[in-house]
């Protein structure tokens, strides 16, 4: 038997799979690595924890899978989308990575849209986010200059592991799309845009397709992590492009919810032509020359880990939400917005913060986890009601992400969407995908539809339930005006913030 290893460079943590040819999981290994969060509004990593967790975590998944890593054909990756890692002319890290869920970059966001107009929707297809990577390359270039000037090359958090990993320098078209950087349609970087703010074009890295040959594993880290030298590593894709393709979404019709730290409501596309006005984000799919149109909740399972880390640190996840079935719907009165770090789809707000309204004496912590839940969904539903609102026909969607771990997490998403909700038989949608890449590169397959044919088991589906989903658009309609109503106040308490 052959396998393949996925590996999904998350925010939480990374986690890594062993799969064989048939696709089924025969060992995982996660190591976690913590947020730097110096401000309000600030988040970063520092790219050696990646590195030195991953090896870890494959050294853990060689020794606990006792195969023949002979057998162990090729690896690829999924990584969290958007995060800066400059390099310096000898290819070391200059600082730390600035992440996905980093806002610091406002004011860059307003100098890109009034330089660029319209030009930026028609080249990138998606509007200027503190979230994107060309206002943190501003960012950086405006604030810390002797940095930005030592820089040879830019990465995202999965390339600069894989190079850690192979010597070799690469982006992929999906994680790429996330930069602002590239012309999603003609697949090359933009260069009016990196003429415009006076990008060198060796700070772009050579593009290449997910599931392409890379190189094979530096002797070094096959020596320290037990594997052949020989293994084949193949570029891999950005997270919701491979959490897309974990879960089979590589047609029409079905969508896509993940609740990992971000939340994110996707659906498959194939027309480029497609007008969606940057509502939405609109990106390379990892399965070549498709897309995928996207709306993201800054802080989705990100919202319950904090509640977790500061109300709960002694509980595991499960012990957390374990009885918040026993809680009705509405948490008693109570609701949440997860606006920790701001938020991104519907309201591209950097300065909105999270609010519970409706606190009362009698509310309990599982009353609070209930109502973290309900919001997080709420969020997401927001997404989706602006897929369909566009046209988009979705009935049922795949659930991904730690948030697919529990049953009526699952069956909240049901009732809140409207839809019938699938679990698949691992929930590891991203490390699923990047594993298919990987045995779509080693030739198992000729494409990764034939592919998801293999890989892919839905092991259960949760149905709407009509009077649920009547109470929940009660709630939906004063969830949504916590964000009207919380606006101002946010933008007065701002000046409060560190
Ligand atoms: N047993 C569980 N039940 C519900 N939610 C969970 C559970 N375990 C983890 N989560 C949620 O999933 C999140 C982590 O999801 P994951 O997909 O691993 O994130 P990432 O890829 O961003 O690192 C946690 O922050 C938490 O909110
Ligand atoms: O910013 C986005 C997508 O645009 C996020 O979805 C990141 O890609 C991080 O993902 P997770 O760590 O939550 O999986």
């Amino acid at each position: 038997m052959k396998y393949v290893i996925g590996v999904d460079l998350g925010t939480s943590a990374v986690k890594v799979l062993l799969a064989n040819q048939k696709g089924e999981v025969c060992a995982e290994r996660a190591q976690d690595y913590p947020l730097i969060q110096e401000k309000s509004g600030y988040s970063e990593q520092n790219p050696e924890e990646w590195v030195v967790q991953t090896i870890l975590a494959l050294k853990e998944l060689v020794g606990t899978a006792k195969v023949n890593t002979n057998d162990i054909e090729g690896i690829s990756f999924s990584g969290q989308m958007h995060g800066l890692v400059l390099l310096d002319e000898g290819h070391q890290v200059i600082r730390n990575a600035i992440l996905w869920n980093d806002t610091r970059t406002t004011e860059q966001c307003d100098e890109i849209k009034s330089e660029l107009g319209e030009s930026l929707l028609k080249i990138t297809k998606n509007p200027a986010l503190e979230g994107f990577t060309l206002p943190k390359i501003l960012w950086v270039k405006e604030n810390e200059p002797e940095l930005y000037h030592k820089a040879s090359v830019f990465l995202l958090p999965k390339d600069y592991l894989r190079y850690r990993l192979t010597g070799q320098i690469h982006m992929d078209y999906s994680d790429a799309a996330g930069t602002l950087l590239l012309d999603v349609v003609n697949k090359e970087w933009s260069k009016e845009i990196c003429e415009l703010f006076q990008i060198d074009d060796d700070l772009c890295p050579q593009l290449v397709e997910s599931h392409a040959f890379v190189g094979n594993l530096l002797p070094e880290i096959a020596e320290q992590t037990g594997l052949n030298p020989l293994t084949k590593i193949f570029a891999g894709g950005a997270d919701n492009a491979c959490g897309a393709i974990g879960a089979g979404i590589l047609t029409s019709g079905v969508g896509l919810c993940s609740i990992g730290t971000s939340g994110v409501i996707l659906s498959y596309e194939e027309d480029h032509s497609k007008d969606f006005e940057g509502k939405v984000h609109f990106f390379n799919h990892g399965k070549q020359n498709a897309y995928y149109v996207m709306g993201v909740t800054l802080s989705a399972g990100h919202s319950l880990s904090w509640f977790k880390d500061t109300f709960a640190t002694a509980d595991s996840f499960e012990e957390i939400v374990e009885k918040v079935n026993e809680v009705p719907i509405g948490a008693k009165g109570m609701l949440f917005t997860p606006y920790l770090v701001g938020e991104r789809t519907p309201h591209a707000d950097a300065v909105i913060r999270a609010s519970f309204i409706g606190m009362d004496s009698s509310h309990e912590r599982d009353d609070f986890v209930r109502s973290v839940m309900e919001g997080i969904t709420f969020s997401l539903n927001e997404s989706l009601v602006m897929f369909r609102d566009a046209g988009i026909n979705i009935d049922q969607m795949i659930s991904i992400g730690g948030g697919a771990k529990n049953d009526t997490w699952l069956q909240m998403q049901a009732d809140i969407f409207n839809a019938e909700i699938l679990k698949l038989d691992n929930e590891q949608g991203p490390g699923m995908g990047a594993a298919m890449l990987a045995a779509l590169g080693c030739g198992w397959f000729t494409s990764l539809e034939e592919c998801s044919k293999q890989f892919i088991q839905i092991t259960k589906s949760f149905q709407p339930i009509q009077d649920h989903v009547e109470k929940y658009e009660q709630l939906y309609s004063v969830y949504k005006d916590v964000y009207l109503q919380t606006k101002g106040l946010n933008e007065k308490l701002k000046a409060f913030r560190d």
